[in-house]
């Protein structure tokens, strides 16, 4: 991290504020106590951490923290410029704000004139007072203040003198930083770029009349409505600005605010600004991951950095040259974010996808053995049959063993039945015949619909021979149709993913019929759970990591 000061970054998070605002994201108040501690651990310095007044849950949080404060973060309270024709003082917001006891707080107010006599059907004048009069009153009550310039780019263009006018009415009384706010993510880095070079050059032609307060620096506070967030963010840094607002995984109002698992690592590891410590920084994956979880929205898999995908290489040229250089085909490291190089199986492979494949599984390979060859042969024929191993690396290392003369016959199946009785409304029931060791087992079992019928009949069959099977159970069953303009004879595939409790770990059968796709993937799924057992139990062969 580049520990020169002039690059230091102030990184201001809004999840809990602006994220909140997304369609379909709500947090309870341990949530946002959640959400703020892993910011807090991360080195934010400024958590926006709601509305005081707008809702109960916000006051509580406020109160919450003064509970349990947090180790390093600023956590600063938000709010409008009070309403027109009333004094700051009589405004119950700003009561509400002060109430919640913060050192800081962020007040927005409006930049374009459009807004004024549209949305607040007042003067142009009155906007003015309003700003200068609750920023006054907020120092009066001991409060640094932050100004969102609301609308700022959309006003600056349409009427760049009166904008000017409400930012300086804002700095005169007393606002410490001065945030431009793209509120409706339509403007272009070009233009964010040009309209911020000329604010700094204003700003410091201000005739500031209270000269108690230095001149405010600058912050970006961009939206994603133009897919430009991020980028417009880093233009308006590269510009002078100093703070930049945004959130984890880029949540907010409609299209989402400016990415902060972009924004940070692009500053930082790119441009060499100093935005949190590099071992946080290490932390953002999986700050990211955690963040997605607590607000219960599945994490972007193709997310740049954090997500799964981020460093997956598929194509076999690719992995051909990130195994000589990984600097081949990745930006930066993943470490730097916390995240993992991944080697993805399908029929866009090459030799050296299987041989970092195999030996991801503990599998020595050597690239001119013909095995090698075979199986990659084999992938690309079973690909195209349908099989999709990229999502079902348990099947892949069954199929490598397989080729390689190592796939131990745990149990061979003789057969299987399934009957269901749709029109009582009755559990499934199967019937399967497994030998063990030349031992021939007969077993039933029902379940509540024929692949858990027959799941359960075929661990029944097998638990005495394999004690750990009843640790067993299926945590996902996927179908996918192959080629649905084939009707009811298309071709189906199962994906299944199986669990011992400690690892996960996924399968696939492909077949014309359902239940026959199934039985298959269901039937690794169980060998392969039994390999890592053995594996466990071998100390020569270390246990895979998850799969
Ligand atoms: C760009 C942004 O993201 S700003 C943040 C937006 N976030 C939210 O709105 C979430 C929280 N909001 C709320 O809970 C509610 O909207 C409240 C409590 C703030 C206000 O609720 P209500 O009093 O019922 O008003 P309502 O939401 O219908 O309308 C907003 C009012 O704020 C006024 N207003 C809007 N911006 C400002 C401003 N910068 N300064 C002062 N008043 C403003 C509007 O003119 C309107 O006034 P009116 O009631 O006299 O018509
Ligand atoms: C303040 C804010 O959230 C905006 O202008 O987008």
């Amino acid at each position: 991290m580049n520990s020169d000061k002039t690059n230091q970054i102030w990184i201001y998070d809004t999840t809990l504020r602006d994220g909140a605002q997304r369609e379909g994201l709500s947090l309870s108040l341990e949530d946002k106590l959640r959400i703020a501690r892993k910011l807090d651990k991360m080195g934010i310095p400024f958590i926006e951490g709601g509305w005081p007044g707008a809702n109960p849950k916000d006051v509580q949080f406020f109160w919450q923290l003064k509970e349990e404060p947090l180790t390093q973060a600023e956590v600063v309270a938000f709010c409008s410029t009070r309403r027109p024709n009333i004094s700051a003082a009589e405004d119950p917001m700003l009561q509400a704000i002060l109430a919640a006891g913060t050192r800081s707080v962020t007040i927005f107010g409006k930049s374009w004139d459009l807004h004024v006599t549209e949305g607040l059907k007042t003067s142009l004048e009155e906007n003015i007072e309003m700003i200068r009069d609750t920023i006054e009153y907020l120092r009066s009550q001991g409060r640094r203040v932050f100004y969102d310039a609301e609308h700022w780019f959309d006003g600056y263009k349409q009427n760049p003198d009166y904008a000017m006018q409400t930012l300086e009415s804002a700095i005169a009384a007393g606002a410490e930083w001065v945030i431009l706010c793209d509120t409706n993510g339509g403007t272009l880095p070009h233009e964010i770029s040009q309209i911020v070079k000329n604010v700094v050059t204003a700003i410091s032609q201000f005739p500031i009349s209270n000269s108690q307060f230095p001149t405010p620096q600058i912050g970006i506070h961009t939206h994603n409505d133009s897919d430009a967030a991020v980028a417009n963010a880093i233009a308006a840094v590269m510009e002078g600005a100093r703070m930049v607002q945004g959130t984890i995984n880029g949540y907010g109002e409609r299209c989402g605010n400016a990415n902060l698992c972009s924004v940070i690592p692009n500053l930082q590891l790119k441009l060499g600004y100093s935005c949190i410590q590099d071992e946080q920084l290490a932390q953002l994956t999986e700050a990211s991951r955690l963040i997605s979880e607590i607000v219960n929205l599945a994490p972007d898999e193709y997310a740049p950095f954090v997500g799964r995908s981020a460093f997956a290489h598929k194509g076999g040229i690719h992995v051909s040259a990130v195994e000589r250089n990984p600097f081949t085909y990745e930006h930066i490291q993943p470490q730097q974010v916390g995240n993992l190089r991944r080697i993805v199986v399908s029929d866009q492979a090459g030799l050296s996808n299987i041989l970092a494949k195999a030996r991801s599984f503990g599998i020595d390979l050597d690239k001119g053995d013909p095995a090698c060859r075979d199986i990659l042969r084999r992938l690309k024929e079973l690909e195209n049959e349908g099989f999709q191993f990229e999502a079902a690396e348990a099947s892949f290392d069954l199929l490598m063993r397989e080729a390689l003369g190592q796939r131990e016959q745990m149990f061979e199946l003789k057969g299987f039945q399934v009957h269901c009785d749709i029109v009582q409304n009755a559990n499934a029931l199967a019937t399967v015949k497994v030998a063990v060791n030349g031992k021939d087992i007969l077993e039933a079992a029902e379940g509540n619909g024929p692949v858990s019928a027959l799941d359960e009949a075929l661990r029944k069959a097998l638990v005495n021979f394999y004690p750990e099977i009843a640790a067993f159970y299926l945590t996902d069953y996927k179908v996918r149709i192959l080629d649905s303009g084939a009707g009811t004879a298309a071709k189906t595939r199962v994906l299944v993913e199986s669990s011992n409790g400690h690892q996960r770990w996924a399968t696939v059968g492909v077949s014309s019929n359902i239940l026959e796709a199934s039985y298959q993937a269901v039937v690794e799924g169980i060998e392969y759970g039994l390999l890592l057992g053995a594996r466990r139990n071998d100390r020569r062969n270390p246990s895979p990591t998850k799969i």
